[in-house]
């Protein structure tokens, strides 16, 4: 059998650094793909259609989700955010690895149905540190900062339901831990279909 290809989940709560650190290890690593996810909130700063986000309008979401279009979907920060079947289905055929940035509901959602994706959450590494990096990217109004750190207080108490958890003080430190979590998925599957061959052949089966 082909190499499947792992699902790994990555959330956090805004402004903690996910995007940035998913962008680079898309950078590092061909065979990891990025899930681009269904959005009815407005793009932000150079942000494309279908590179970061499919940006639709409600009607067009509510759509998608009588269609059964979603494997999974949530409310976040007042928006709509959706993985769809489809991104999923066409990523998996290929072998790659697919990486998904979503909050912690959609990451639930996603480990009930694939039971082997990776889970992991990334925190920051204070309250200061996220409201600075917040301001810092300067993409947001003052209000939607605060909506996005009250919201973190919440989002902070689900890390202990994830299977990994970095802390994303110095980015490369943090890319490092990553790529780690990313390529001992891949070398567990390798080793073990080696290992399964190796002892199938000494059994002589
Ligand atoms: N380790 C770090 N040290 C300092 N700044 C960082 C670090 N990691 C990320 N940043 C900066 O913090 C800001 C927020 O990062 P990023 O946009 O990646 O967060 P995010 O978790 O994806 O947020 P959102 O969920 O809102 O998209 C960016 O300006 C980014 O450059
Ligand atoms: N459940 C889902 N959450 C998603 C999805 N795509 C993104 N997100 C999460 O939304 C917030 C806000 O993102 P932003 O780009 O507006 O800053 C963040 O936590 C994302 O991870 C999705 O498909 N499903």
């Amino acid at each position: 059998m082909d190499y499947p290809g792992n699902l790994i989940v990555v959330a956090a709560p805004s402004g903690a650094g996910k995007s940035s650190l998913v962008k680079a290890l898309l950078e590092l690593d061909s065979h990891v793909q990025p899930s681009v996810s269904h959005t009815t909130r407005a793009p932000r700063g150079q942000e494309k259609h279908g590179r970061e986000y499919f940006f639709v309008s409600e009607p067009e979401f509510d759509q998608m989700v009588l269609g059964d279009a979603f494997v999974e979907w949530a409310h976040v920060h007042g928006r709509r955010y959706g993985t769809s079947k489809k991104m999923i289905e066409d990523r998996i055929a290929h072998g790659s690895d697919v990486i998904l940035e979503i909050d912690w509901q959609g990451a639930l959602q996603i480990k009930r149905i694939f039971t082997n994706a990776i889970l992991v959450f990334i925190l920051p590494p204070s309250w200061d540190e996220l409201r600075s990096r917040l301001e810092r990217r300067g993409e947001d109004s003052p209000e939607v900062i605060e909506t996005r750190l009250a919201n973190a207080a919440a989002e902070l108490q689900q890390a202990k339901e994830f299977d990994f958890v970095i802390i994303n003080e110095l980015f490369e430190r943090a890319l490092f831990d990553l790529k780690a979590i990313v390529h001992s998925q891949r070398l567990k599957y390798v080793s073990q279909r080696r290992l399964r061959a190796d002892t199938f052949k000494a059994l002589g089966i």
